[in-house]
């Protein structure tokens, strides 16, 4: 039977890519015949079957090129990005009659919005593949424009070229284009809210691409987290073997937090509270989730929280204080689980942003490459810079020589390639960061005068969710160059409704 990915929440279920009515290629072979438009003379016919023998060969010759192009694509951009489980064909043949398909998906988030344009490519009786992502952000986020509604159709606009650029004249028609927002539409009075979206679908509307009724929305923080699971274990590979470990995703935004993983253990199941589980069917399979998202958690939202509270004066160091309250921030908000100790984690956005932007990432590579290069690493996960002696109170430089190489590792060094590549620490390796950051700005003014609380309050939520000290995880950005949110799971969901609307019996 074909995979696809349904939800539950369907009356009638089908699978996410049915046969599109009209191929891309179909489309190019049309208009490739309208050219034939010559006015023909007697004399002119064996010149015309010439220039007509000449176009066709040439035609073959191009849509060749293109195809066994896409078909690296695949498998160099995104080996991972595939969903179903047919291997790949060998090389020359899995291009031809293959169809290429687009979605657009804007990220209306509370601290700035992202178009996210999707191509997918399908072979001949295969399911679809994630070729590529094009992907551009703008700041500030759609509710800074809450008291100036006709502002925010700027930046949707400039977003909206990225999308015309990105995919060809052809395919516009065809290619559905969805807005969702997350936090800051939330957190804001309904009204103006409303305002806001009315204004970013009469953009739409007026746009060349596939607009539905429903293609500006709020949507629920269940959903975001069921959204952002979907796209990371799709990433991941996971999702390609039923039965198969799956891994949790952590989602740290400006408004709002989720956490997502498939429970294991009964116990979780049943000790969750009402609202933390969510049933999704996908590849035939249903999927119990336990998926929570916490308005108001998110980090700035957080500061907020932390600075509106500060009474008197510092009565300890930086950390103790902003941990204080930063506690007292989180009292009895979070749910705890014991499974999240057995899962494996992902966790993007602010949570990589953080520790990228106070080079964390890579002083944890470098401590750990200098620790094996001196004794080697304990086999359980413990901190790497904790074993170099990142202890409270930290050290602004450690040094470590090694018979075979001085090693040494730092904060605050942030490397241009940190950008884009991830890397994993564990859970108490922000906690050495806070404390570092935060006695380093008791001395000396830093260009990020949030990072000491910032980091303070990520190694407290994480304690919170209950992932020990020992506890690994990934940060990153991006997988097989993809980024890592909600909006690829998003937007299968909406390819998925828009294929269950045209065939409804399926
Ligand atoms: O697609 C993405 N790629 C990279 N980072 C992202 C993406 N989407 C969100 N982020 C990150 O998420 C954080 C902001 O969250 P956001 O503005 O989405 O708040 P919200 O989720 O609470 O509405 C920032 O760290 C931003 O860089
Ligand atoms: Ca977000």
């Amino acid at each position: 039977m074909k995979k696809g990915i349904r939800y539950e929440t369907s009356r009638k279920t089908s699978y996410i890519f049915q046969q599109p009515q009209h191929g891309p290629w179909q489309t190019r072979m049309r208009k490739i015949s309208n050219h034939g438009s010559l006015r023909v003379a007697k004399v002119a016919y064996p010149l015309g079957l010439c220039v007509g023998v000449f176009i066709y060969v040439a035609y073959i010759k191009w849509h060749r090129a293109t195809a066994t192009q896409a078909f690296f694509s695949i498998t160099r951009a995104a080996p991972g990005a595939r969903w179903g489980q047919q291997a790949h064909s060998p090389l020359g043949t899995a291009a031809d009659g293959h169809e290429v398909f687009y979605g657009i998906m804007f990220d209306a988030g509370s601290t700035g919005t992202r178009v996210h344009v999707f191509q997918f490519t399908r072979p001949p009786r295969e399911t679809p593949t994630l070729t590529h992502e094009t992907f551009k952000a703008l700041k500030p986020g759609l509710s800074a424009y809450a008291d100036d509604v006709e502002k925010s159709a700027q930046g949707i606009r400039e977003l909206l070229d990225v999308a015309k650029q990105d995919i060809p004249f052809d395919f516009w028609k065809a290619t559905p284009l969805v807005l969702k927002a997350t936090a800051g539409l939330r957190l804001l009075p309904g009204e103006k809210a409303q305002k806001l979206l009315q204004k970013v679908k009469k953009v739409f509307k007026a746009s060349p691409f596939l607009v539905g009724d429903d293609c500006v929305s709020i949507m629920n923080g269940t959903d975001e987290g069921v959204s952002a699971w979907i796209t990371i274990n799709f990433l991941t590979g996971s999702l390609k073997t039923p039965g198969g470990s799956s891994v949790g995703m952590l989602d740290l935004g400006g408004g709002s937090t989720q956490i997502a993983f498939l429970p294991r253990v009964e116990g979780t199941l049943q000790a969750s509270p009402p609202g933390y589980l969510t049933a999704l069917r996908m590849f035939n399979r249903t999927y119990k989730l336990y998926s929570y998202s916490y308005l108001g958690l998110g980090l700035m939202s957080a500061r907020l929280a932390i600075l509106g509270g500060v009474e008197g004066q510092p009565a300890a160091s930086l950390h103790e204080l902003c941990a204080a309250r930063v506690s007292e921030v989180l009292q009895n908000r979070v749910h705890r689980t014991e499974e999240v100790k057995h899962v494996d984690f992902y966790a993007f956005s602010y949570y990589y942003d953080l520790a990228a932007g106070v080079g964390l990432i890579e002083a944890v590579l470098r401590a750990r490459e200098c620790r094996l290069q001196l004794e080697g690493l304990p086999q359980k996960p413990v901190s790497a810079l904790g074993l170099l002696g990142w202890r409270s109170p930290c050290q602004p430089h450690v040094s470590v020589a090694s018979p075979t190489s001085q090693c040494s590792c730092r904060l605050g060094v942030v490397s241009p390639t940190d950008a884009e590549k991830g890397g994993s620490l564990v859970v108490g390796d922000f906690e050495i960061a806070a404390k570092y950051v935060c006695r380093t700005l008791e001395t000396q003014p830093q260009s990020s005068p949030f990072s000491c609380m910032d980091l303070t309050y990520v190694s407290l939520l994480l304690q919170e969710f209950g992932f020990p000290r020992s506890k690994v995880l990934k940060l990153t950005r991006k997988i097989d160059n993809v980024e890592t949110s909600w909006a690829l799971g998003a937007i299968f969901h909406y390819i998925d409704s828009l294929n269950r609307q045209k065939s409804p019996a399926s």
